[in-house]
């Protein structure tokens, strides 16, 4: 019976400025997806390591088995698969984990049936598993954890996905606070309407972010760095965000925003000679406000996810 295995990345959604519309990849850290073929039809979740026991193993619940389940439905097929998950990032934590699993199960499983998709279509399967995952079918995670680098999603109806340039010597640091923040809830405090002025600053600096990466132009990247819609009400779930900012810019980075729906932050910076300051920096005002945060560092991923 044969038998695949998938790496996908983790992700850094929004990027400040491009709320369920912008993210990218990261080096080394990500899921691991083992799929195997077996005589019963249908989907079965049959082990998951580095979780600590709390992610379920029904079919209709994880990510792995929902975003497999809907690329069959495509396919009008149902053969027999087992599913074996080893979760490389925390869970709830911004770093797009849900998203991880789905698509490294989606790349697994189109090499197990023998490629009858490109890569790009397997989005909408894993757009469909993030919507099971935290009730919005967003793809700022999945588009960049399938594709690698910076991605745009240009619009939804219909899937619009553009990949944008990265530019050399563009590095990231994220900051984990050791808590969970599930993207349900975060995106609960979200409004539904927003000021025109807000609308104005928020396509500037999208329009910033996307023409400084092309230009590889790092001061107008991090001028860029902005949001006005989220940012004012999740920053108030995520204890120490200002001061980690202040600290973190003082020490060099070109600016910092919260990774998706967080807890976890993300700094850009220029180069990585100024990454142990900055992530120094971040720590002391974790250390004074009694948060334990665990620090990465990374180039951005331009790989996305692939077969082992
Ligand atoms: N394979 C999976 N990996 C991570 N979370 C999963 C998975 N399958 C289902 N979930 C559910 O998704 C939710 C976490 O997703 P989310 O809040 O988006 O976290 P993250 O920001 O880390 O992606 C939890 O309710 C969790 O039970
Ligand atoms: N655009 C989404 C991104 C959620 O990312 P996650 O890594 O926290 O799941 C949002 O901001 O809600």
């Amino acid at each position: 019976m044969k038998s695949t295995k998938a790496f996908a990345p983790a992700t850094v959604a929004n990027v400040s400025c491009g709320f369920d519309i912008l993210g990218f990849a990261i080096d080394q850290m990500g899921d691991t997806v083992t799929l195997s073929e077996r005589e019963k039809p249908g989907l079965e979740v049959l082990s998951i390591k580095g979780d600590g026991g709390k992610l379920p193993y029904e079919s209709h619940k994880n990510t792995c088995s929902v975003a497999i389940q809907a690329m069959l439905d495509e396919l009008g097929v149902n053969p027999g698969i087992e599913i074996r998950l080893e979760k490389g990032l925390p869970l709830g934590s911004g770093m797009g984990s849900s998203a991880a699993s789905a698509v490294a199960a989606l790349v697994a499983a189109n090499e197990l049936l023998g490629n009858p998709f490109q890569k790009n279509d397997l989005l909408p399967f894993a757009i469909a598993a993030e919507k099971a995952a935290c009730g919005a079918g967003h793809a700022d995670n999945v588009g960049p954890s399938l594709l690698g680098g910076f991605v745009l999603i240009r619009d939804y109806h219909p899937l619009d996905i553009i990949k944008l340039p990265v530019p050399d010597g563009l590095h990231c640091v994220l900051l984990h606070p050791h808590y969970e923040l599930n993207t349900s809830d975060s995106r609960s405090v979200l409004r539904d309407q927003i000021p025109l002025k807000h609308a104005t600053i928020q396509s500037g600096n999208v329009a910033g972010l996307i023409a400084g990466l092309f230009q590889a132009d790092f001061q107008l990247i991090s001028r860029s760095l902005r949001d006005v819609i989220a940012e004012p009400y999740r920053a108030v779930l995520i204890p120490g965000f200002y001061e980690v900012r202040e600290a973190i810019k003082s020490a060099g980075a070109m600016g910092m925003g919260i990774s998706g729906s967080g807890p976890t932050l993300f700094a850009l910076c220029e180069g990585n000679e100024k990454i142990s300051d900055i992530i120094e920096a971040a720590q002391q005002v974790y250390r004074s406000i009694g948060l334990e945060v665990d620090a990465y560092h990374s180039a951005i991923n331009t790989r996305g996810a692939y077969i082992l």
